[in-house]
Protein backbone atom coordinates (compact mmCIF):
# COMPACT_ATOMS: atom_id res chain seq x y z
CA UNK A 1 0.00 0.00 0.00
CA UNK A 2 1.57 3.36 -0.90
CA UNK A 3 1.34 5.61 1.97
CA UNK A 4 -0.30 9.47 1.45
CA UNK A 5 2.90 10.80 3.06
CA UNK A 6 6.03 8.41 2.05
CA UNK A 7 8.93 7.35 4.34
CA UNK A 8 12.05 8.86 2.89
CA UNK A 9 15.67 8.73 2.89
CA UNK A 10 18.23 10.89 1.76
CA UNK A 11 21.81 9.12 0.65
CA UNK A 12 24.58 11.25 0.94
CA UNK A 13 24.45 14.22 3.36
CA UNK A 14 26.95 16.79 1.84
CA UNK A 15 26.08 20.29 1.30
CA UNK A 16 23.16 19.32 -0.68
CA UNK A 17 22.16 16.10 0.94
CA UNK A 18 21.64 17.22 4.38
CA UNK A 19 19.99 20.70 3.56
CA UNK A 20 17.72 18.03 1.92
CA UNK A 21 17.12 16.05 4.81
CA UNK A 22 16.82 18.47 7.49
CA UNK A 23 14.20 20.39 5.27
CA UNK A 24 11.90 17.06 4.31
CA UNK A 25 12.23 16.69 8.41
CA UNK A 26 10.68 20.40 9.03
CA UNK A 27 7.97 19.72 6.66
CA UNK A 28 6.89 16.84 7.83
CA UNK A 29 8.15 13.59 6.60
CA UNK A 30 10.00 10.87 8.41
CA UNK A 31 13.15 11.18 7.16
CA UNK A 32 16.50 8.65 8.01
CA UNK A 33 19.71 10.41 6.37
CA UNK A 34 22.54 8.02 5.37
CA UNK A 35 26.21 8.63 4.69
CA UNK A 36 29.33 6.37 4.77
CA UNK A 37 31.49 8.65 6.54
CA UNK A 38 31.13 8.05 9.94
CA UNK A 39 31.60 11.48 11.52
CA UNK A 40 29.49 12.92 9.42
CA UNK A 41 26.61 10.81 10.45
CA UNK A 42 27.72 11.24 14.10
CA UNK A 43 28.03 15.08 13.76
CA UNK A 44 24.86 15.73 12.29
CA UNK A 45 23.01 13.27 14.90
CA UNK A 46 24.62 15.25 17.65
CA UNK A 47 23.02 18.21 16.03
CA UNK A 48 26.51 19.51 14.62
CA UNK A 49 26.27 20.60 10.73
CA UNK A 50 29.55 19.74 9.25
CA UNK A 51 29.97 22.86 6.97
CA UNK A 52 28.76 26.48 7.07
CA UNK A 53 25.29 27.13 5.56
CA UNK A 54 23.33 30.30 7.20
CA UNK A 55 20.39 28.98 9.39
CA UNK A 56 21.22 25.05 8.98
CA UNK A 57 22.35 24.15 12.50
CA UNK A 58 18.71 26.23 13.81
CA UNK A 59 17.01 23.67 11.38
CA UNK A 60 18.83 20.89 12.31
CA UNK A 61 18.07 21.10 15.73
CA UNK A 62 14.22 21.63 15.06
CA UNK A 63 14.25 18.88 12.54
CA UNK A 64 16.05 16.50 15.43
CA UNK A 65 13.41 17.64 18.39
CA UNK A 66 10.78 16.62 15.88
CA UNK A 67 11.60 13.05 16.24
CA UNK A 68 11.40 12.98 12.40
CA UNK A 69 15.20 12.65 11.42
CA UNK A 70 17.72 9.94 12.06
CA UNK A 71 21.18 9.28 10.88
CA UNK A 72 22.69 5.98 9.69
CA UNK A 73 25.54 4.55 7.90
CA UNK A 74 23.64 1.61 7.05
CA UNK A 75 22.02 1.25 3.70
CA UNK A 76 20.26 -1.84 4.50
CA UNK A 77 18.05 0.01 7.34
CA UNK A 78 17.89 2.72 4.39
CA UNK A 79 16.31 -0.13 2.19
CA UNK A 80 13.88 -1.41 5.25
CA UNK A 81 13.13 1.47 6.10
CA UNK A 82 11.80 4.33 2.91
CA UNK A 83 9.80 4.46 0.51
CA UNK A 84 11.46 6.91 -1.62
CA UNK A 85 15.07 7.34 -1.37
CA UNK A 86 16.79 10.54 -2.57
CA UNK A 87 20.72 10.03 -3.98
CA UNK A 88 22.46 12.88 -2.82
CA UNK A 89 26.34 11.52 -3.29
CA UNK A 90 28.86 13.26 -4.92
CA UNK A 91 29.49 13.83 -9.29
CA UNK A 92 33.13 15.44 -9.01
CA UNK A 93 35.76 15.61 -11.98
CA UNK A 94 37.48 13.01 -12.81
CA UNK A 95 41.55 13.56 -12.65
CA UNK A 96 42.71 14.49 -15.29
CA UNK A 97 39.83 14.58 -17.59
CA UNK A 98 36.36 16.24 -18.16
CA UNK A 99 34.35 14.19 -17.34
CA UNK A 100 32.27 13.11 -14.12
CA UNK A 101 32.78 10.10 -11.66
CA UNK A 102 29.57 8.80 -11.12
CA UNK A 103 31.25 6.05 -8.93
CA UNK A 104 29.47 7.47 -6.00
CA UNK A 105 25.87 7.71 -6.94
CA UNK A 106 26.52 4.07 -8.98
CA UNK A 107 28.13 2.43 -5.73
CA UNK A 108 24.45 3.97 -3.88
CA UNK A 109 22.77 2.18 -6.49
CA UNK A 110 24.15 -0.67 -6.17
CA UNK A 111 24.60 -0.58 -2.59
CA UNK A 112 20.89 -0.17 -1.92
CA UNK A 113 19.31 -1.83 -4.51
CA UNK A 114 19.36 -5.69 -2.84
CA UNK A 115 18.03 -4.32 0.03
CA UNK A 116 14.68 -3.16 -1.39
CA UNK A 117 11.95 -5.77 -0.83
CA UNK A 118 9.18 -3.26 -1.41
CA UNK A 119 7.49 -1.57 -4.22
CA UNK A 120 9.64 2.13 -3.80
CA UNK A 121 11.60 5.00 -5.59
CA UNK A 122 15.15 5.46 -5.99
CA UNK A 123 14.95 9.52 -7.08
CA UNK A 124 18.48 11.06 -7.90
CA UNK A 125 19.47 14.36 -7.07
CA UNK A 126 22.92 14.58 -8.15
CA UNK A 127 23.74 16.28 -11.52
CA UNK A 128 24.49 13.69 -13.88
CA UNK A 129 26.08 13.36 -17.69
CA UNK A 130 22.62 13.02 -19.66
CA UNK A 131 21.89 9.14 -20.17
CA UNK A 132 23.33 8.20 -16.15
CA UNK A 133 19.85 7.98 -15.00
CA UNK A 134 18.46 5.30 -17.96
CA UNK A 135 21.60 3.32 -17.36
CA UNK A 136 21.29 3.10 -13.70
CA UNK A 137 17.61 2.17 -14.21
CA UNK A 138 18.40 -0.88 -15.73
CA UNK A 139 20.96 -1.53 -12.94
CA UNK A 140 18.69 -0.97 -10.37
CA UNK A 141 15.90 -3.50 -12.20
CA UNK A 142 18.85 -6.08 -12.31
CA UNK A 143 19.64 -6.00 -8.61
CA UNK A 144 16.53 -5.48 -6.90
CA UNK A 145 15.13 -8.20 -5.56
CA UNK A 146 12.41 -9.56 -7.74
CA UNK A 147 8.86 -8.25 -6.84
CA UNK A 148 10.85 -5.32 -5.49
CA UNK A 149 9.00 -3.20 -7.63
CA UNK A 150 11.87 -0.64 -7.06
CA UNK A 151 11.63 1.85 -9.81
CA UNK A 152 14.14 5.19 -10.94
CA UNK A 153 13.69 8.88 -11.14
CA UNK A 154 15.65 12.03 -11.53
CA UNK A 155 14.39 15.29 -9.58
CA UNK A 156 17.44 17.69 -10.22
CA UNK A 157 18.41 20.24 -7.47
CA UNK A 158 19.29 23.91 -8.00
CA UNK A 159 20.14 25.02 -4.60
CA UNK A 160 22.51 27.50 -4.04
CA UNK A 161 24.94 27.31 -1.30
CA UNK A 162 24.47 29.89 1.44
CA UNK A 163 20.95 30.07 0.02
CA UNK A 164 20.21 26.44 1.01
CA UNK A 165 17.29 26.37 2.91
CA UNK A 166 15.11 29.04 1.08
CA UNK A 167 16.07 27.65 -2.44
CA UNK A 168 15.19 23.75 -0.50
CA UNK A 169 11.36 25.48 1.06
CA UNK A 170 11.04 27.97 -1.98
CA UNK A 171 12.44 26.79 -5.03
CA UNK A 172 11.86 28.55 -8.62
CA UNK A 173 10.82 24.92 -9.59
CA UNK A 174 10.75 21.44 -9.17
CA UNK A 175 11.56 19.14 -12.04
CA UNK A 176 10.43 15.50 -12.15
CA UNK A 177 11.73 12.87 -14.42
CA UNK A 178 9.54 9.88 -14.27
CA UNK A 179 9.52 7.02 -16.43
CA UNK A 180 5.86 5.96 -14.69
CA UNK A 181 2.78 7.79 -13.92
CA UNK A 182 3.71 5.81 -10.49
CA UNK A 183 6.91 7.35 -10.24
CA UNK A 184 5.11 10.43 -10.76
CA UNK A 185 2.82 9.41 -7.89
CA UNK A 186 5.85 8.93 -5.30
CA UNK A 187 7.19 12.47 -6.48
CA UNK A 188 4.17 13.71 -5.81
CA UNK A 189 3.88 12.65 -2.48
CA UNK A 190 7.28 13.33 -1.45
CA UNK A 191 6.79 17.29 -2.53
CA UNK A 192 3.02 17.33 -1.46
CA UNK A 193 3.99 20.89 0.72
CA UNK A 194 5.65 22.64 -1.93
CA UNK A 195 3.46 21.74 -4.80
CA UNK A 196 0.06 22.66 -2.71
CA UNK A 197 2.34 26.24 -2.18
CA UNK A 198 2.30 26.91 -5.68
CA UNK A 199 6.09 25.96 -6.60
CA UNK A 200 5.74 24.96 -10.69
CA UNK A 201 6.62 21.76 -11.36
CA UNK A 202 7.84 20.62 -14.70
CA UNK A 203 7.14 16.73 -15.21
CA UNK A 204 9.24 15.10 -17.80
CA UNK A 205 11.35 12.18 -18.60
CA UNK A 206 14.55 10.97 -17.65
CA UNK A 207 16.75 12.09 -20.07
CA UNK A 208 15.27 16.16 -19.87
CA UNK A 209 15.35 16.07 -15.71
CA UNK A 210 19.37 15.22 -16.25
CA UNK A 211 19.59 17.85 -19.15
CA UNK A 212 17.76 21.05 -17.24
CA UNK A 213 20.43 20.88 -14.57
CA UNK A 214 22.99 20.87 -16.69
CA UNK A 215 22.16 23.54 -18.99
CA UNK A 216 20.64 25.76 -16.34
CA UNK A 217 24.43 25.88 -14.91
CA UNK A 218 26.03 26.01 -17.98
CA UNK A 219 23.45 29.13 -18.56
CA UNK A 220 24.89 30.82 -15.29
CA UNK A 221 28.37 30.21 -16.19
CA UNK A 222 27.90 31.44 -19.48
CA UNK A 223 26.25 34.86 -18.14
CA UNK A 224 29.12 34.89 -15.91
CA UNK A 225 32.27 34.53 -18.85
CA UNK A 226 30.05 37.00 -21.21
CA UNK A 227 30.24 40.25 -18.86
CA UNK A 228 34.06 38.75 -18.08
CA UNK A 229 34.67 38.83 -21.32
CA UNK A 230 32.98 42.54 -21.66
CA UNK A 231 35.73 42.67 -18.60
CA UNK A 232 38.64 42.10 -20.78
CA UNK A 233 37.99 44.46 -23.95
CA UNK A 234 36.81 46.97 -21.11
CA UNK A 235 40.42 46.24 -19.71
CA UNK A 236 41.72 47.08 -23.06
CA UNK A 237 40.29 50.43 -24.43
CA UNK A 238 39.73 52.40 -20.98
CA UNK A 239 35.75 51.49 -20.59
CA UNK A 240 34.17 50.48 -17.00
CA UNK A 241 32.69 47.05 -16.60
CA UNK A 242 30.57 48.20 -13.42
CA UNK A 243 29.02 51.01 -15.70
CA UNK A 244 28.17 48.36 -18.65
CA UNK A 245 26.77 46.02 -16.38
CA UNK A 246 24.75 47.92 -14.68
CA UNK A 247 23.34 49.46 -18.19
CA UNK A 248 23.08 46.10 -19.24
CA UNK A 249 21.13 45.18 -16.21
CA UNK A 250 18.17 47.46 -16.63
CA UNK A 251 16.86 45.91 -19.96
CA UNK A 252 14.97 43.18 -18.22
CA UNK A 253 15.73 41.10 -21.12
CA UNK A 254 19.31 40.61 -20.16
CA UNK A 255 18.50 41.18 -16.69
CA UNK A 256 20.92 41.74 -13.65
CA UNK A 257 21.95 38.29 -11.95
CA UNK A 258 24.74 37.14 -12.78
CA UNK A 259 26.45 39.78 -14.75
CA UNK A 260 28.68 40.77 -11.66
CA UNK A 261 32.22 40.68 -13.54
CA UNK A 262 35.02 39.89 -11.34
CA UNK A 263 37.08 36.69 -10.63
CA UNK A 264 34.89 34.55 -11.94
CA UNK A 265 33.39 31.55 -11.03
CA UNK A 266 34.01 28.07 -9.02
CA UNK A 267 32.58 25.92 -6.51
CA UNK A 268 31.51 22.09 -6.64
CA UNK A 269 29.28 23.18 -9.42
CA UNK A 270 29.47 24.78 -12.50
CA UNK A 271 33.07 24.23 -13.54
CA UNK A 272 32.61 20.58 -13.18
CA UNK A 273 29.11 20.39 -14.58
CA UNK A 274 30.06 21.97 -17.77
CA UNK A 275 33.01 20.14 -18.60
CA UNK A 276 31.56 17.07 -17.57
CA UNK A 277 28.51 18.55 -19.83
CA UNK A 278 31.08 19.25 -22.88
CA UNK A 279 32.42 15.33 -22.08
CA UNK A 280 28.99 13.78 -22.47
CA UNK A 281 28.47 15.70 -25.82
CA UNK A 282 31.28 14.60 -27.21
CA UNK A 283 31.12 10.88 -26.38
CA UNK A 284 27.36 11.36 -27.97
CA UNK A 285 28.71 12.71 -31.31
CA UNK A 286 27.31 16.33 -30.44
CA UNK A 287 30.43 17.91 -29.40
CA UNK A 288 30.45 21.11 -31.31
CA UNK A 289 26.83 21.78 -29.91
CA UNK A 290 28.23 22.73 -26.79
CA UNK A 291 31.83 24.13 -27.66
CA UNK A 292 31.48 27.35 -26.78
CA UNK A 293 31.49 26.17 -22.81
CA UNK A 294 35.06 25.80 -23.73
CA UNK A 295 35.56 29.11 -23.85
CA UNK A 296 33.35 29.80 -21.21
CA UNK A 297 35.48 27.98 -18.61
CA UNK A 298 38.87 29.52 -20.47
CA UNK A 299 37.87 32.81 -19.96
CA UNK A 300 37.13 32.29 -16.53
CA UNK A 301 40.35 30.93 -16.15
CA UNK A 302 41.97 34.49 -17.56
CA UNK A 303 40.49 35.93 -14.78
CA UNK A 304 42.37 33.96 -12.56
CA UNK A 305 45.66 34.78 -14.64
CA UNK A 306 44.76 38.48 -15.04
CA UNK A 307 44.07 38.54 -10.82
CA UNK A 308 47.86 37.12 -10.51
CA UNK A 309 49.07 39.82 -13.88
CA UNK A 310 47.17 42.80 -11.52
CA UNK A 311 49.02 41.50 -8.17
CA UNK A 312 52.84 40.97 -9.73
CA UNK A 313 52.52 44.33 -11.10
CA UNK A 314 51.83 46.19 -7.77
CA UNK A 315 54.28 44.10 -6.84
CA UNK A 316 56.54 45.74 -9.32
CA UNK A 317 57.24 43.38 -11.58
CA UNK A 318 58.31 40.52 -9.37
CA UNK A 319 56.32 38.43 -6.39
CA UNK A 320 59.69 36.85 -5.63
CA UNK A 321 60.22 37.17 -1.75
CA UNK A 322 56.70 39.78 -1.70
CA UNK A 323 54.39 39.29 1.07
CA UNK A 324 50.98 39.07 -0.63
CA UNK A 325 47.38 39.34 1.76
CA UNK A 326 44.22 37.09 0.59
CA UNK A 327 41.44 37.95 1.96
CA UNK A 328 38.58 35.13 0.72
CA UNK A 329 39.54 31.64 0.43
CA UNK A 330 36.03 30.02 -0.11
CA UNK A 331 34.32 30.21 -3.58
CA UNK A 332 32.09 32.38 -2.82
CA UNK A 333 31.21 34.61 0.34
CA UNK A 334 28.76 32.64 2.69
CA UNK A 335 30.11 29.37 2.46
CA UNK A 336 33.25 27.61 3.81
CA UNK A 337 33.03 25.07 0.34
CA UNK A 338 37.07 25.49 -1.57
CA UNK A 339 36.02 23.09 -4.28
CA UNK A 340 37.85 24.93 -7.10
CA UNK A 341 37.79 28.28 -5.26
CA UNK A 342 39.35 30.79 -7.56
CA UNK A 343 40.67 32.74 -4.50
CA UNK A 344 42.64 29.48 -3.51
CA UNK A 345 43.56 28.81 -7.30
CA UNK A 346 44.90 32.42 -7.74
CA UNK A 347 46.70 32.42 -3.91
CA UNK A 348 48.33 28.82 -5.24
CA UNK A 349 50.06 30.69 -8.11
CA UNK A 350 50.91 33.81 -6.30
CA UNK A 351 53.05 31.10 -3.86
CA UNK A 352 54.37 29.37 -6.84
CA UNK A 353 55.79 32.80 -8.36
CA UNK A 354 57.50 32.95 -5.29
CA UNK A 355 55.14 35.40 -3.10
CA UNK A 356 55.24 34.88 0.61
CA UNK A 357 50.95 34.52 0.83
CA UNK A 358 48.64 35.08 4.14
CA UNK A 359 45.17 34.14 3.78
CA UNK A 360 42.21 34.52 5.65
CA UNK A 361 38.52 33.52 5.35
CA UNK A 362 36.16 34.08 7.71
CA UNK A 363 34.56 30.58 7.47
CA UNK A 364 37.06 28.52 5.12
CA UNK A 365 39.73 28.82 6.39
CA UNK A 366 39.88 25.07 7.88
CA UNK A 367 39.20 23.42 4.71
CA UNK A 368 41.60 25.89 3.04
CA UNK A 369 44.89 24.59 5.25
CA UNK A 370 43.67 21.13 4.24
CA UNK A 371 43.97 21.74 0.68
CA UNK A 372 46.34 24.31 0.70
CA UNK A 373 48.77 23.47 3.76
CA UNK A 374 51.32 25.00 1.45
CA UNK A 375 49.78 28.82 2.41
CA UNK A 376 50.14 30.62 5.38
CA UNK A 377 46.66 31.77 7.01
CA UNK A 378 46.00 34.41 9.68
CA UNK A 379 42.81 34.77 12.10
CA UNK A 380 42.00 37.95 10.91
CA UNK A 381 42.03 40.83 7.92
CA UNK A 382 44.37 43.00 9.86
CA UNK A 383 46.40 39.92 11.23
CA UNK A 384 46.67 38.61 7.53
CA UNK A 385 47.46 42.41 5.52
CA UNK A 386 50.36 42.64 8.53
CA UNK A 387 53.75 43.65 6.81
CA UNK A 388 51.93 43.02 3.44
CA UNK A 389 53.04 44.54 0.16
CA UNK A 390 50.13 43.91 -1.94
CA UNK A 391 46.23 42.97 -0.82
CA UNK A 392 44.16 41.37 -2.58
CA UNK A 393 40.48 40.90 -2.01
CA UNK A 394 39.42 37.85 -3.59
CA UNK A 395 36.49 36.62 -2.23
CA UNK A 396 33.62 39.63 -1.23
CA UNK A 397 32.65 38.79 2.18
CA UNK A 398 30.88 41.46 4.12
CA UNK A 399 33.51 42.11 6.38
CA UNK A 400 36.01 42.78 3.84
CA UNK A 401 33.70 45.60 2.21
CA UNK A 402 33.37 47.14 5.77
CA UNK A 403 37.23 46.96 6.07
CA UNK A 404 38.50 50.42 6.80
CA UNK A 405 41.45 51.37 4.63
CA UNK A 406 42.71 53.71 6.76
CA UNK A 407 43.18 51.47 9.69
CA UNK A 408 44.44 49.03 7.18
CA UNK A 409 46.73 51.11 6.04
CA UNK A 410 48.41 51.16 9.44
CA UNK A 411 49.26 47.71 9.69
CA UNK A 412 50.92 47.03 5.44
CA UNK A 413 54.17 47.73 4.43
CA UNK A 414 52.57 49.35 0.85
CA UNK A 415 49.46 50.69 0.54
CA UNK A 416 48.25 48.91 -2.56
CA UNK A 417 45.14 46.69 -3.12
CA UNK A 418 43.37 44.55 -6.03
CA UNK A 419 39.75 44.18 -5.99
CA UNK A 420 39.46 40.73 -7.92
CA UNK A 421 35.54 40.90 -6.89
CA UNK A 422 34.78 44.74 -7.20
CA UNK A 423 33.44 45.05 -4.07
CA UNK A 424 35.64 48.18 -2.38
CA UNK A 425 34.82 51.86 -2.98
CA UNK A 426 37.76 52.78 -5.14
CA UNK A 427 37.26 56.43 -4.33
CA UNK A 428 37.43 55.66 -0.78
CA UNK A 429 40.70 53.45 -1.43
CA UNK A 430 42.41 55.96 -3.18
CA UNK A 431 41.45 58.63 -0.64
CA UNK A 432 43.24 56.88 1.92
CA UNK A 433 46.32 56.89 0.02
CA UNK A 434 45.96 53.58 -1.71
CA UNK A 435 46.83 52.64 -5.09
CA UNK A 436 43.53 50.35 -6.15
CA UNK A 437 43.30 48.01 -9.31
CA UNK A 438 40.48 46.15 -10.20
CA UNK A 439 39.11 44.01 -12.57
CA UNK A 440 37.38 44.90 -15.45
CA UNK A 441 38.76 48.41 -15.40
CA UNK A 442 41.87 50.01 -17.18
N1 LIG B 1 26.44 21.63 -3.33
C1 LIG B 1 25.38 22.15 -3.93
O1 LIG B 1 25.01 23.29 -3.67
C2 LIG B 1 24.62 21.35 -4.96
C3 LIG B 1 23.43 21.90 -5.50
C4 LIG B 1 22.75 21.18 -6.49
C5 LIG B 1 23.23 19.96 -6.93
N2 LIG B 1 24.40 19.48 -6.39
C6 LIG B 1 24.87 18.15 -6.84
O2 LIG B 1 24.56 17.26 -5.77
C7 LIG B 1 25.57 16.24 -5.65
C8 LIG B 1 26.17 16.27 -4.25
O3 LIG B 1 26.85 17.48 -4.08
P1 LIG B 1 27.42 17.92 -2.65
O4 LIG B 1 27.98 19.28 -2.85
O5 LIG B 1 26.39 17.72 -1.60
O6 LIG B 1 28.60 16.85 -2.47
P2 LIG B 1 29.35 16.41 -1.14
O7 LIG B 1 30.63 15.84 -1.57
O8 LIG B 1 29.33 17.56 -0.17
O9 LIG B 1 28.43 15.26 -0.51
C9 LIG B 1 28.40 13.95 -0.97
C10 LIG B 1 28.20 13.04 0.23
O10 LIG B 1 27.96 11.71 -0.23
C11 LIG B 1 28.60 10.82 0.67
N3 LIG B 1 28.77 9.51 0.00
C12 LIG B 1 29.61 9.17 -1.00
N4 LIG B 1 29.45 7.88 -1.34
C13 LIG B 1 28.47 7.39 -0.54
C14 LIG B 1 27.86 6.12 -0.39
N5 LIG B 1 28.21 5.10 -1.18
N6 LIG B 1 26.91 5.97 0.55
C15 LIG B 1 26.54 7.00 1.34
N7 LIG B 1 27.08 8.23 1.25
C16 LIG B 1 28.04 8.41 0.32
C17 LIG B 1 29.91 11.52 1.00
O11 LIG B 1 30.49 11.02 2.19
C18 LIG B 1 29.43 12.96 1.15
O12 LIG B 1 29.04 13.25 2.48
C19 LIG B 1 26.55 16.54 -6.79
O13 LIG B 1 26.16 15.80 -7.93
C20 LIG B 1 26.37 18.02 -7.05
O14 LIG B 1 26.75 18.38 -8.36
C21 LIG B 1 25.07 20.12 -5.40
O1 LIG C 1 27.44 37.42 -11.17
C1 LIG C 1 28.08 36.49 -10.68
C2 LIG C 1 27.46 35.44 -9.96
C3 LIG C 1 28.25 34.41 -9.45
N1 LIG C 1 29.59 34.42 -9.63
C4 LIG C 1 30.41 33.29 -9.13
O2 LIG C 1 29.83 32.08 -9.60
C5 LIG C 1 30.09 31.02 -8.70
C6 LIG C 1 28.83 30.24 -8.43
O3 LIG C 1 27.92 31.01 -7.68
P1 LIG C 1 26.46 30.46 -7.30
O4 LIG C 1 25.81 29.99 -8.52
O5 LIG C 1 25.80 31.46 -6.47
O6 LIG C 1 26.88 29.23 -6.36
P2 LIG C 1 26.56 27.69 -6.29
O7 LIG C 1 26.18 27.42 -4.88
O8 LIG C 1 27.72 26.96 -6.89
O9 LIG C 1 25.23 27.41 -7.15
C7 LIG C 1 25.25 26.99 -8.53
O10 LIG C 1 25.50 25.60 -8.63
C8 LIG C 1 24.54 24.79 -7.91
C9 LIG C 1 24.98 23.35 -8.02
O11 LIG C 1 24.70 22.81 -9.26
C10 LIG C 1 23.16 25.03 -8.51
O12 LIG C 1 22.21 24.23 -7.81
C11 LIG C 1 22.80 26.51 -8.39
O13 LIG C 1 21.53 26.75 -8.99
C12 LIG C 1 23.88 27.32 -9.10
O14 LIG C 1 23.62 28.72 -8.94
C13 LIG C 1 30.72 31.66 -7.46
O15 LIG C 1 32.12 31.41 -7.50
C14 LIG C 1 30.43 33.14 -7.62
O16 LIG C 1 31.43 33.94 -7.04
C15 LIG C 1 30.20 35.45 -10.33
O17 LIG C 1 31.42 35.46 -10.51
N2 LIG C 1 29.42 36.47 -10.84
Amino acid sequence: MRRLKPRLTVIGTGYLGATHAICMAVLGYDVLAVDCDRAKVDALAAGTVPFHEPGLPEMLRKALDSGRLRFTTDLAEAGAFGDVHFVCTGTPQVAGSMAADLSQVEGVVRGLAPHLTRPCLVVGKSTVPVGTAARLAELLAGLAPVGAAAELAWNPEFLREGHAIEDTLQPSRLVFGVASETAREWLEAAFRPLLTAGVPCVVTDLATAELVKVAANSFLATKISFINAMAEICESTGADVHELSTALAYDDRIGGRFLKPGLGFGGGCLPKDIRAFIHRAEELGTGESVSFLREVDAINQRRRSRTVDLVREQAGGDLAGVRVCVLGAAFKPHSDDVRDAPALDVARRLHEEGASVVVHDPQAMDNARRTHPELEFADGALEAAAGAAVVALLTEWDQFRGLDPVRLGEVVAGRSVVDARNALDGATWRAAGWTYRALGVA
